[in-house]
């Protein structure tokens, strides 16, 4: 940002995705903003939402709700908070929110909504995003967490864009942790070593965060799995090394001893896993790049199977 120039400031905010991490951000979201946050969803959902409410925390929710189909003036801000495989839908339906100077920020796990949303919107103000040691379990409509953890985001050049700054004071004012990466594609990757390693192999065995605290065999296991992910970095440009490994371990004991990664409350809610854009893309980009993946390649097979035997049984 120039000298002299001021500070944009983010007055409405549209969010799409109310289940886990939509719905933990949300709640802040909507103590600071109240009605200038929309939450965009279906007729169906929303009747849902509202005739079971939505809790966070043991608080009841109500959310100024808005379908996709109203035509209205462009949010300043628009967030994305569903899984993967619902990504291209929601992109549609939130379009009446998006004009050419809103910021967009994707919270989704993997290395391929940014672009999959930079590809369909007509929009040049899309900032990179991860979100951090969230703890956030979600029942049917209620969401439980004990930690927000962060929100770290930044521009792909890594400049301290306006774009960026003012979404710093936004989460500023509704008290929403962030930190302002020096080096989203580094971020980025680390998340995707992060859900690489313990999304799937919680899903595996079926195990909250404690089996991984306890139980060295299992983290070894996903650290393992990380470090397919550590090698194919390197051939990427996002280097990540041994350090970035170790530096999840402290994270990982400060977690709930009962929470439960994204995929883990899939698979026990009978839900379709994001293993596609876990797991599918370190195979495809080991096919690339050459490099081997055969405890993704192992995980990969297995996490379907158990999707068949959900759907077929
Ligand atoms: N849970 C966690 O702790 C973390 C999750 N993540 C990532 O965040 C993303 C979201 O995960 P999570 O919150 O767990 O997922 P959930 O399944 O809990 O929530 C996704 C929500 O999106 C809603 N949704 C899907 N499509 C639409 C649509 N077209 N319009 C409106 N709403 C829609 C679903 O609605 P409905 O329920 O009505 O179908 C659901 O409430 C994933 O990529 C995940 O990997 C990242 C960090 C931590
Ligand atoms: C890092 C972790 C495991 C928790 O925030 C996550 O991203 C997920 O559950 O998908």
């Amino acid at each position: 940002m120039k000298a002299g120039e001021k500070l944009k400031k983010i007055e409405t905010v549209s969010l799409i995705g109310l289940g886990a991490v939509g719905s933990a951000y949300g709640s802040k979201l909507h103590d600071g903003l109240k009605d200038s946050l929309q939450v965009v969803a279906s007729k169906e959902r929303i009747q849902r939402y509202e005739n079971t409410g939505i809790v966070v925390n043991g608080q009841d929710y109500h959310f100024q709700y808005i379908t996709p189909e109203i035509k209205r003036e462009p949010a300043d801000l628009v967030i994305f908070a569903v899984k993967n495989a619902d990504l291209a839908q929601a992109i549609q339906d939130v379009q009446h929110h998006i004009g050419p100077d809103t910021i967009i920020l994707s919270l989704l796990n993997g290395i391929s909504s940014e672009g999959e949303i930079e590809s369909v919107c007509e929009n040049q103000h899309i900032l990179y995003s991860v979100c951090v040691k969230i703890d956030a379990v979600r029942q049917q409509n209620e969401t439980n967490f004990s930690s927000l953890g962060w929100i770290e985001y930044g521009e792909k050049d890594n400049s301290k864009s306006e774009n960026v700054l003012a979404v710093q004071e936004l989460f500023e004012r509704v008290g929403i942790p962030y930190k302002i990466s020096e080096d989203i594609l580094h971020s980025m990757w680390w998340k995707f070593m992060v859900n690489v390693g313990i999304n799937q192999t919680s899903a595996v065995l079926k195990a909250p965060y404690k089996v991984f605290q306890s139980v060295p065999s299992a983290y070894k296991w996903a650290e393992s799995t990380m470090r397919e992910v550590v090698a194919l970095s390197q051939k990427i440009g996002a280097n990540l090394t041994e350090e970035d490994v170790a530096s999840f371990r402290p994270i990982l004991h400060n977690m709930s001893p009962n929470g439960k990664t994204s995929m883990l409350q899939d698979v026990e809610a009978g839900r379709k896993t994001e293993v596609e854009y876990l797991a599918g893309t370190v195979i495809k980009l080991g096919g690339e790049y050459g490099v081997p993946t055969a405890i993704n390649e192992q995980l990969y097979r297995i996490i379907h199977i158990m999707e068949d035997m959900t759907t077929q049984h």
